[in-house]
Order: structure tokens, then C-alpha cells, then sequence
């Protein structure tokens, strides 16, 4: 049987390979599991996405205390030792001992019993630098914590975080090192950091590597076609889960949610998952009913499927995306919502997409995922200034053949969950000078935790 501890590090290995990601691998665990507690299935899933997170944070902490080149730590005891500082730094509700113990005990479980002194040894010297003193403000003696704080909270400047005190400083001085401090402090690639700092300053560059760092949140979009946004509340308070309406019209946000498909409703497409940031584009398109339309970058289906609501599922919904696993979640997603009017259409890569005209076109275009650093933990780390040439790129390409797929007078709707200035209002800057018929009727930048996901949309009118 497998405890938390060892199914945590087996799962950070698995994602160690590159070949899926966090968020997948917990999700195709836990549906298989049978053994883990509520509570321990909660714990695996803040010990894998935290640990992931804060690598660079807990590297810091760790790589002190390790008497050899942490190049020569085995990559499974990395995991392990960064297991432990987690629940040890970062974590509240853990004691030190169990922490400890329970960390220790899985390298047997994994077939690493000789191991145990050296990671016991380590995580005992970070037990001693713990303190259980909380702060209010950043220190090189001082590790934010990664809290869900109440919703409200985040939209103010200064949301209300606790830092732990170390008894040692072990972090960069954040008077003197600002970028290294914010960097290795809440777990971030310099070069994000310099970017914000340089664009919006200290205070907010903080405020959005803490959103990223606190547990995701999760908002429900009602298919108000089936249940009254205040129905499914009453319902939802029925079997005594909590809701708060936000600011469009089908949303609600779970502050404390149970897994998603035990909230009631589920199996029979009365919701489906998605940020208020994302539920704003598909409407910013002004979807009705009859109308054709275009979603170019359709998987894995969200705002495709919120299109085919707002049209009552009367038109069309060609869903186009180039990758069949994805698209196939796509398909699943609709059927589970009721959702007639979308064709699933996979595109090959480099194959243009159907010729229009179409009455309106989406470009969700992939991107640097900025914006959602916090529901894919691992986005950080694959963020590299230099990607953003290729992106933009893609992104212009999907644009233009977007506008070959308008009708005149059409609607364009362009999107990303990206902060970056490049893959956004540039980008449309750029586009809008190459094609002068274009005009933009609507830009909206969403802004981390002011309430919800960071990202972009425009919608375009093609003359
Ligand atoms: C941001 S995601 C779309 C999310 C989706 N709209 C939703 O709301 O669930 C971007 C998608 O674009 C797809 N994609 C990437 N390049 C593409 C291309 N050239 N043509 C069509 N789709 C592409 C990716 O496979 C990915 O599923």
C-alpha cells in the first residue's frame, strides 16, 4: 500500500520525465485509487503541485544543508529531501516530527532504505532552522507561505500573507537583492521576475507570486439552459457545499469545494469547471443562436462549449484543434453538457483550417501561460524569454488565418492566459496596422486575482 509521502515522490518522478504533467497524472491517480483518505487525497495534491511550485524555493533552503554538490543527490532523494522541506517551511499543519518520519519512511518504500539516514540527517537540520514565528513582510530570514486567503482579499494591494521565520537568514537580503530575493523567495525564473518588476513594480509583482503560489481556486460556470444560477445554488447548499456568485452571470466560486464530480449535478451537465477570466471571453464574442462560428484553438472544450450554451445550441461550433487527445476531452465535455451544435474537427498540423465565412472566429491561442501559473505547476519552469519569438509567431499565424475565415463584418475574438505584453496588445498592434480594416470594439486584461485568472482578450470587428 502506498502512503502519501511515496505516492508523492513517485508521482514528482513520473512528472520528472516530461511525458504529462501534474495536474493529469493526480487527476488519473486519484481516480484509480482506492485506499487514500479525503484528507490525504487532498494532501498528495498540495504536496506534488507545491513541490513543483516552489522547487526554487525549497532549493535554496536545502542545498545549504546537503554536504555535497546537490549535482550528486540522487534525483529521486532531491525529491524526497524537497518533499520534506515542503510540509517542514511552507506547510502549517504538519508537526516537524511527522514531516520528518513520514518523508524519511517512503525512501524505504521506494527501494531507497540506505538512504534514510542521509535524508533523515538533512531534513533534521532544517527542523532546527524552523521557527514557528509568522511575519507580514518579506525578510531574507522570512518564507512566504503558499495560504488560500478569502477571494476578496487578493483584489487589495497589499493582501494579507504570512511569511515563516527562519532562524537563519537563508534567503537573499530583499532591500539590497530584490530580483534574487523575490526569485528564490516565491519560486520563480529571474527573468519572469525582472519582467514584472521592471512593468508594474515591488508591491504588485508580489501580490501575483503569491495568487500563483496559493491553491488555484475554483469557479463553476452554470449551464443556465438547465438550472437558474440560484437553483443550483440552493442546491448546492442542499448537500452543504458553500457558493458565491461573481460577476458574470453564470458563475459561481466554491470556496471550499468537494472533488468535482461529487458536487451534485455533475453527471448530468448542470456545470462545468472554469475560471471567471476564461467564462468572460467566450461572451465577449456576443455568441446567439444560429449563429456559425469558428473556435480555431477549441481543446480540451471550454469556451467552446460555453459558445454553444450562450447560442442555446442552436448554429454551429466548428471546433478545430491539432491535438486528438485533447479534442477527444472536447468531445466527452459536450456530450456530458448536452451540447449538439459543435463539430469536433481535428487539424493536422500545418493544414489550414476550414474555409469560412464564418459569422464569428475564437484564437484561444496557446501561449506562455503566465497568466495560470498557478493551475499549471509546472508552467514556470518551462518559461524562457526567448520562446516568446516562436509564440508570437504561432499566435500571428492562427490571427491571420483567422481573418481568412471572417465574413465581413465578422467578429474576431482573440485570447490568451498569458501577462506578457508581446502575446497581447502588441500583438493586436501589430496586426491592426498590417490589416487597417480591423477595429478593435472591446480589450479587456485580466488582472491575477482581481478576482480571478491573469489573462487577455480583444474582440475585433473585420470591416
Ligand atoms: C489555450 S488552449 C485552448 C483552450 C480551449 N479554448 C478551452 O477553452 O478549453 C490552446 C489550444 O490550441 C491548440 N493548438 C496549438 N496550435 C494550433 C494550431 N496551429 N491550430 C489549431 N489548434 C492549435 C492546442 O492543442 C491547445 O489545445
Amino acid at each position: 500500500m502506498k502512503t502519501v509521502r511515496s505516492a508523492a515522490a513517485e508521482l514528482l518522478q513520473r512528472c520528472r520525465s516530461g511525458r504529462a504533467f501534474a495536474p493529469e497524472l493526480l487527476d488519473q491517480w486519484l481516480a484509480e485509487d482506492t485506499v487514500l483518505s479525503g484528507p490525504d487525497r487532498r494532501l498528495l495534491t498540495q504536496l506534488v503541485c507545491g513541490v513543483i511550485r516552489r522547487r526554487a524555493t525549497l532549493d535554496a533552503l536545502i542545498q545549504p544543508l546537503v554536504e555535497r554538490p546537490w549535482s550528486a543527490v540522487e534525483p529521486v532523494l532531491q525529491d524526497l529531501l524537497r518533499l520534506g522541506a515542503y510540509q517542514l517551511v511552507v506547510l502549517t499543519h504538519i508537526p516537524a516530527y511527522a514531516a520528518v518520519d513520514a518523508t524519511v519512511s517512503a525512501a524505504g518504500e521506494l527501494g531507497w532504505p540506505r538512504a534514510k539516514g542521509f535524508l533523515n540527517a538533512v531534513l533534521r537540520r532544517l527542523a532546527a532552522l524552523v521557527s514557528e514565528d509568522f511575519v507580514s513582510s518579506p525578510a531574507a530570514d522570512a518564507v512566504p507561505l503558499d495560504e488560500s486567503l478569502p477571494l476578496e482579499s487578493w483584489s487589495a494591494d497589499s493582501p494579507p500573507l504570512r511569511y515563516r521565520r527562519l532562524r537563519q537568514a537563508l534567503l537573499p537580503d530583499p532591500q539590497e537583492q530584490s530580483l534574487e530575493y523575490l526569485a528564490a523567495a516565491f519560486s520563480l525564473p529571474r527573468s519572469l521576475v525582472s519582467r514584472w518588476l521592471e512593468r508594474q513594480g515591488w508591491q504588485e509583482t508580489i501580490r501575483w507570486a503569491a495568487w500563483f503560489n496559493a491553491p488555484p481556486p475554483l469557479w463553476l460556470r452554470v449551464q443556465t439552459r438547465r438550472v437558474s444560477r440560484e437553483a443550483f445554488r440552493d442546491c448546492l447548499a442542499a448537500a452543504g457545499i458553500a457558493s458565491q456568485p461573481g460577476p458574470h452571470p453564470q458563475s459561481l466560486y466554491l470556496p471550499d469545494p468537494p472533488p468535482v464530480r461529487q458536487i451534485p449535478g455533475y453527471a448530468e451537465g448542470k456545470f462545468t469547471v472554469q475560471d471567471l477570466s476564461a467564462m468572460l471571453v467566450a461572451s465577449a464574442l456576443e455568441p446567439h443562436p444560429g449563429m456559425r462560428i469558428l473556435d480555431l484553438c477549441a481543446a480540451p472544450g471550454g469556451k467552446t462549449t460555453h459558445l454553444a450554451e450562450l447560442m442555446n445550441d442552436q448554429g454551429h461550433v466548428l471546433a478545430c484543434d491539432i491535438h486528438p487527445r485533447r479534442l477527444e476531452t472536447l468531445r466527452r465535455l459536450a456530450q456530458r453538457l448536452g451540447l449538439n451544435c459543435i463539430e469536433p474537427h481535428l487539424l493536422h498540423p500545418q493544414e489550414p483550417p476550414p474555409s469560412g465565412p464564418f459569422d464569428a472566429v475564437l484564437v484561444d491561442a496557446p501561449c506562455s501561460n503566465t497568466g495560470v501559473l498557478h493551475r499549471r505547476p509546472e508552467a514556470r519552469w518551462r518559461w524562457r524569454t526567448q520562446d516568446l519569438k516562436t509564440l508570437t509567431r504561432r499566435q500571428a499565424d492562427l490571427l491571420r488565418q483567422a481573418l481568412a475565415a471572417v465574413r465581413p463584418g465578422g467578429t474576431l475574438v482573440y485570447a490568451t492566459c498569458s501577462l506578457e505584453p508581446e502575446e497581447n496588445e502588441r500583438l493586436i498592434q501589430e496586426l491592426l496596422r498590417a490589416f487597417p480594416r480591423l477595429e478593435v470594439e472591446e480589450e479587456y486584461h485580466a488582472i491575477p486575482g482581481r478576482p480571478a485568472d491573469g489573462g487577455y482578450h480583444v474582440r475585433l470587428r473585420c470591416r
